[in-house]
C-alpha cells in the first residue's frame, strides 16, 4: 500500500512562498479532496510531488521514495496536470500509444483505458478535434495507463459536462476501493463532496485543514433549523425562553441558528404551538469551506463600495 508523503514542504519563488511548511499524507483506499483559493499553492504541491519542480526545503514522497527516485514511475504514479498539453496532431490513441512504449507499458493498457474514460470513439481523430471535456477525458487515460497505485488529478472535472462529472466521481470512488491513493484538487463543493473521504485544505501555500469530511464540515458550521408556525409571538418567546434566538425571515418562516430539529421540534409541541413547517438544514461542504477560508484568499473579489451598495 503506497501513500504520498508531504513534510515540511516549502517552495519559495522570488523570495515569495508559494507552498510553505506543508505536512500531510494522503492515505490508500481513500479519495482525499485538495481544496483552496486560487493561488493557495494545490498545483505546486503537485508539482513537487511529481518532481517536476525542486522544493526549497522539506520532502514529498511518494511510497517513502521521491518521484525521481522511482523506478518506472508512470507504472506507480498516475497524474492529470495539463490536460491540454497532449500534443494535437497525434490521435488519442498514438498519444498513449507513445506514452505506454516510453513506459515499457504493455500496448493492450491503451485500449482498457481508452474504454475506461469512455474516448473509445474519439480514439483515432486528432487531439486538435477534441473538446476541453474529451481532453480532460484523455489526460485521465493517460494518468490510468501504468495502473498505479497513487493517482493525482488536478482539477479532473474543467471542461466535463454533467454527465462526465458523474463519471469523474464513480472513477474516482473506484481508484480508492480498489486501495489506491487519490489526490484530487477541485474548486466545485459540490462535487468534492460527493467523491471525497478525507480533506486538505491550503491557504496562502499553509495547511488550513487535514481532516475527515465528517468531521470537517462539523467542526466548521452550525446545524439550522427553519420553522413555520400559526403563532410567532408565543414561537419567538419560547424559543428566547430556552435560550435559542429565532429570526424571522422576509418569507414568513423562521430560522434558529445553532438548532436542530430534534431541539426545537419537542419545544414547539410541548408549548402547544402549531407548526406548520419544520426542516433541519445540513450544513454543506462550501459552508464549512467558507468558513475556514474567510480571508485566506488570495485573489478575492472585492466588497461592493458603499457608494455602490447604496445605488
Ligand atoms: N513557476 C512559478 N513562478 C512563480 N510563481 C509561481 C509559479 N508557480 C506558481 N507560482 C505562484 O505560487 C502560488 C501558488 O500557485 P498554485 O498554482 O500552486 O496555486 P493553486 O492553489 O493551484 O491555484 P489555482 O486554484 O488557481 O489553480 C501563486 O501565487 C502563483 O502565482
Amino acid at each position: 500500500m503506497t501513500s504520498i508523503d508531504v513534510t515540511e514542504l516549502t517552495k519559495e519563488y522570488g523570495g515569495r512562498r508559494a507552498v510553505d511548511g506543508l505536512t500531510f499524507t494522503v492515505r490508500p483506499g481513500k479519495v482525499t479532496g485538495f481544496l483552496g483559493p486560487n493561488g493557495a499553492g494545490k498545483s505546486t504541491t503537485m508539482r513537487l510531488v511529481l518532481g517536476l519542480d525542486r522544493p526549497t526545503s522539506g520532502t514529498a514522497t511518494i511510497g517513502g521514495r521521491p518521484y525521481a527516485e522511482i523506478d518506472e514511475p508512470l507504472r506507480h504514479v498516475g497524474a492529470l496536470l495539463d490536460a491540454q498539453a497532449a500534443v494535437g496532431s497525434r490521435t488519442g490513441r498514438d498519444h498513449l500509444r507513445v506514452l505506454a512504449a516510453a513506459a515499457r507499458i504493455p500496448a493492450r493498457r491503451v485500449d482498457d483505458v481508452l474504454e475506461q474514460a469512455g474516448i473509445v470513439s474519439a480514439a483515432d481523430r486528432r487531439i486538435k478535434t477534441y473538446s476541453l471535456g474529451m481532453r480532460q477525458r484523455l489526460g485521465i487515460a493517460a494518468a490510468l495507463l501504468g495502473d498505479p497505485e497513487v493517482v493525482l488529478l488536478d482539477e479532473p472535472s474543467n471542461g466535463l459536462d454533467p454527465e462526465g462529472i458523474i463519471w469523474i466521481r464513480g472513477l474516482v470512488r473506484q481508484l480508492a476501493a480498489e486501495g489506491r491513493a487519490v489526490l484530487v484538487s477541485s474548486h466545485l463543493m459540490s462535487e468534492t463532496a460527493s467523491f471525497a473521504d478525507h480533506l486538505v485544505v491550503l491557504g496562502k501555500g499553509r495547511l488550513l485543514a487535514d481532516t475527515g469530511m465528517r468531521e470537517f464540515i462539523e467542526e466548521w458550521t452550525t446545524p439550522r433549523v427553519r420553522l413555520r408556525t400559526t403563532d410567532d409571538v408565543r414561537l419567538s418567546a419560547v424559543l428566547a425562553e430556552k435560550g435559542f434566538h429565532p429570526v424571522a425571515d422576509d418569507d414568513g418562516r423562521w430560522t434558529v441558528e445553532g438548532a436542530r430539529v430534534e431541539d426545537i421540534g419537542p419545544l414547539t409541541a410541548e408549548a402547544g404551538i402549531p407548526i406548520l413547517e419544520l426542516a433541519g438544514e445540513e450544513p454543506s461542504l462550501e459552508h464549512a469551506y467558507l468558513a475556514l477560508t474567510a480571508g485566506e484568499a488570495e485573489y478575492t473579489t472585492p466588497r461592493p463600495t458603499a457608494a455602490v451598495q447604496e445605488a
